[in-house]
């Protein structure tokens, strides 16, 4: 006989207090962790070790869990494991309720120190001076390209690039009202401003399009005037208590953006590999004819494949440019540490901005 409601929760009652034991006697493990790393000076923080803990767990599972859940709830875990080991502070473009803060989370989990920068430049300066032990920054996005600051700021930051997480980014049109009646000016940071520029065009014609610091910095003047209105996410609407007055107002579904996790070498050193890795560059090559196609040939050579090409102007005057390249691989396998060898031979600059396990 199918058992009843009040049976299966006592069911789950019990099931909770016995997951809250082994959840403790884990947390108990993770602490005398942090103390042996105390003792020999090493980093708290492993992505390597967490992204591990993670496929082991997705290979073992029968179900019905799915794994994308899995890892948000062994994401949570280590989180608030680790924290006990020792507070982890991880600088973002604030206020809270940005996109940037929603991929700090995602990568670090909720048992973090939040240091809510005011600008891209704030997030490099914080973790370079130490106020914080990591920096989230965007990289890129699918629909409008690179973020210009954060890949000029690469260049000649000591930090160095530790991990990568993305999401689809639905944006939303809020307001004090729940309706696009009378709505004169919309406040967004001006990727989504570009990111919703059609959306924009056929529903608020009228309305005049203003440039704010972040999406929830928007959202925080919105909710000041009736008349004024901001595009950001849900979490930005409860956080300010403003409507979402239309949904997912992005020009295209599959918006996505992906930030780059940084921090000193010191604080932690290139994660080890995973089996699914990636390595980030910056090269020039020598002004002449064919020098970008040569770039190419070690990697052809040694079977090594690129998965990023992006190129930024040097700002020399002479027309030159930096190019911005991901290689699929880790240095400790040889045919990559081969092929970053003989590039490196070519170029006229070039700096490995980081090695690190390929994220969500
Ligand atoms: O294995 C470690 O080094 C730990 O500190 C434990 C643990 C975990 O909770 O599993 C926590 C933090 C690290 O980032 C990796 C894993």
């Amino acid at each position: 006989m199918a058992k009843t409601l009040p049976e299966l929760r006592t069911q789950i009652d019990a099931l909770d207090l016995e997951l809250l034991a082994l959840l403790n006697q884990r947390a108990s493990l993770a602490h005398e962790v942090g103390e042996i790393k105390r003792a020999d000076g090493s980093a708290v923080f492993r992505p390597e070790r967490e992204t591990q803990v993670i496929s082991s767990l997705q290979a073992a599972n029968p179900g019905p869990l799915k794994n994308a859940s899995l890892a948000v709830i062994w994401r949570e875990i280590m989180s608030a494991c680790r924290a006990l080991e020792a507070a982890q502070r991880v600088a973002y473009l604030g206020p809270a309720g940005t996109f940037s803060e929603q991929a700090a989370l995602q990568f670090f989990g909720a048992s973090i120190e939040r240091v809510l920068c005011a600008s891209i430049d704030e997030v490099f300066r914080a973790t370079a001076a130490g106020s914080a032990e990591f920096g989230v920054v965007p990289i890129e996005n699918s629909s409008e390209g690179v973020i210009s600051r954060s890949l000029d700021l690469l260049l000649n930051s000591p930090l160095h690039i530790i991990g990568e997480t993305s999401f689809l980014v639905r944006h939303n049109l809020l307001r004090l009202k729940p309706t696009l009646a009378d709505i004169e000016v919309v406040y967004a940071h001006p990727q989504a401003l570009a990111q919703c520029q059609d959306w924009l065009s056929t529903h608020l014609p009228q309305a005049e399009r203003r440039a704010a610091a972040s999406n929830a910095e928007g959202a925080r003047l919105a909710a000041t005037n009736p008349a004024w209105a901001a595009i950001a996410s849900e979490r930005a609407a409860s956080e300010f208590g403003l409507h979402v007055a239309s949904h997912a107002i992005q020009d295209d579904a599959f918006n996505r953006t992906r930030f780059a996790v940084v921090c000193l070498p010191q604080t932690l050193a290139a994660p080890l590999a995973t089996g699914n890795d990636c390595v980030s560059l910056i090269v020039s090559v020598p002004n002449r004819p064919g020098a970008v196609h040569d770039l190419l040939v070690p990697l052809k050579k040694h079977g090594v494949s690129m998965t990023r090409f992006e190129s930024r102007p040097a700002r020399s005057g002479q027309w030159e440019y930096y190019f911005y390249i991901d290689l699929q691989g880790h240095p400790s396998q040889p045919h990559v540490a081969a092929a970053l060898k003989e590039l490196q031979s070519l170029c006229a600059f070039c700096k490995v901005l980081g090695t690190y396990p390929v994220g969500e």
